[in-house]
């Protein structure tokens, strides 16, 4: 049978499903036709898997809902529907590619975003636990969770939230323990669910698991695939700010999103890589291998001319915090090849005067686009909060903000202007910048990899024929 709407009417229609949400429009906002809609799924009974990217919590804290309160609605859309859920999500990153170990730390446990649902929904959460091996994490995911499985399809408990994915061994693996690892997970459902759009990394719980499983994009994850495309065909002239600490993903997009802008402006680590590579400097932090890497980037500028430098930027000789007579301002017009400077933690205010190259770009832009904490935070916020100022400055344009600690400094420094942008047409806010970053390097919102896995998935489990079948709308 297939894991699809069955309902037909007498002229062999099949039947929306009368009281959840099956409203795509699809003229208006269309999808792709081959992507499987959670409101497609039959979920009665079901064990529902679903991915979210909850990676909110820091040093055991959440700072910011709004990525677990974007998913809510799917949640409830799938309980409603007779689905029961099993959650999860990653946080932090645990894994470290260079080291090859992986360090489980409490303060990224899963624990505080339970607390938050369970407030929020009323429902209880069981978070199973299995063995953490030194270095190497949670090897298999133990049958003492088949229990609280039964517990679940029985409604003892109201779900499941799995331990953070980036503690198992399989999570960021290729080899046989992602497979071990992809066979587990689908071993718990029926059915699976992908409403992380800010996880884009092809991981097990992304995207391999979507070969045992039936899957489904979430309604969150159809909302920000339909928006992301006012990033893909702006207004122009078209700015994008890239600034923060993921240097490693985020390089990679970098080259592709140069050719799709009018300005680029940079911060935080990618702008000290960038300056670097242009002016022959050494700052403290920067690795030699990712100066090479941004040499293409300034080699693309010196014929095109699209970056938009910063020129104040904030030099501090510790890590430790704003300590006085411990970090000052340089100007970028003084770097002299050869030499070596203290850490570069943040961008002076001063960057974006009125009369800077800055302002006036970020003045006559139609859309600007913002993947940017400018300094590292929480001491160095002044060049970040100046940034959000001088972009609410701009009342024309359409402004796009997306990234986990992009969205949460906003909102730390700007609570107001935050939640007055949350519900202004002017604004949008993504749960993932480096995610937008990437479709703008595939030039299709759709070929994110993990939404070409759940298009994949929908090919072998018969979605697109069911499709072609429906004769209703739907
Ligand atoms: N110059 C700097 N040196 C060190 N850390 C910095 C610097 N500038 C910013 N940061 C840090 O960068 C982090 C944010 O970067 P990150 O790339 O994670 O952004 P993000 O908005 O979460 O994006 P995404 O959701 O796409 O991952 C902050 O924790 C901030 O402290
Ligand atoms: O915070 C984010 O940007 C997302 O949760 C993705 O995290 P990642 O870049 O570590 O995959």
């Amino acid at each position: 049978m297939v894991p699809y709407l069955n309902q037909k009417d007498s002229n062999g229609n099949v039947l929306r499903v009368g009281y959840t949400v099956d409203d795509h429009d699809q003229e208006k906002d269309p999808l792709h036709p081959s992507l499987p809609l959670l409101q497609h799924a039959d979920l009665e009974d079901k064990v529902v898997l679903l991915r979210v990217d909850h990676n909110v919590v820091k040093k055991g804290k959440i700072l910011d809902q709004y990525r677990i309160d974007v998913t809510l609605a799917t949640m409830y859309n799938i309980i409603e529907r007779g689905g029961r859920l099993v959650i999860m999500s990653h946080v932090g990153r645990p894994y470290d590619k260079k080291t090859n170990t992986l360090t489980v730390k409490q303060d990224e446990a899963v624990d505080a975003i339970v607390g938050y649902l369970q407030r929020k929904l009323r429902i209880k959460f069981a978070i199973p636990k299995f063995h953490i091996f030194e270095k190497e994490g949670i090897h298999d995911i133990d049958t003492s969770i088949n229990w609280l499985i039964q517990d679940l399809r029985a409604r003892k408990i109201g779900g499941i939230y799995l331990p953070n994915t980036r503690w198992f061994a399989g999570e960021e693996d290729k080899g046989e323990k992602m497979e071990r690892l992809a066979v587990q997970l689908a071993a718990l459902a029926d059915v699976y669910v992908n409403d992380a759009f800010g996880s884009w990394q092809p991981h097990t719980s992304t995207y391999h698991v979507t070969k045992y499983l039936p899957s489904f994009a979430g309604l969150c994850m159809q909302d920000e695939l339909s928006n992301v495309r006012a990033v893909l065909e702006p207004k122009r002239p078209f700015v994008a700010i890239v600034a923060g600490a993921k240097y490693d993903t985020k390089i990679g997009p970098l080259t592709a999103i140069y050719r799709r802008v009018d300005h680029l402006i940079l911060g935080g680590l990618i702008y000290n890589t960038f300056l670097c590579a242009k002016y022959g400097v050494k700052i403290k932090g920067v690795e030699d291998s990712d100066i090479v890497l941004a040499k293409d980037l300034v080699e693309q500028d010196r014929n095109e001319g699209k970056i938009l430098e910063l020129p104040y930027v904030v030099e501090s000789d510790t890590l430790e915090g704003r300590i006085e007579g411990k970090f000052r301002t340089l100007h970028i017009k003084d770097f002299k090849p050869g030499e070596d400077y203290q850490f570069i933690v943040d961008v002076d205010p001063a960057s974006f005067e009125p009369g800077t190259e800055v302002h006036k770009g970020l003045e006559s832009a139609k859309t600007i686009f913002v993947n940017a904490v400018m300094g590292l935070m929480p001491s160095f916020w002044h060049g970040t909060s100046k940034m959000d100022e001088t972009i609410d400055q701009n009342r024309t344009a359409q402004k796009f903000f997306g990234g986990g600690d992009t969205l949460q400094e906003f909102k730390s420094l700007h609570p107001g202007l935050y939640h007055a942008a949350l519900d202004s047409p002017k604004y949008y806010m993504f749960t993932g910048g480096g995610t937008v970053l990437k479709v703008l390097e595939e030039a299709d919102p759709f070929g994110l990899p993990t939404v070409k896995a759940l298009i994949a998935s929908g090919e072998a489990y018969g979605y697109q024929k069911w499709r072609a079948g429906c004769t209703s709308k739907i």
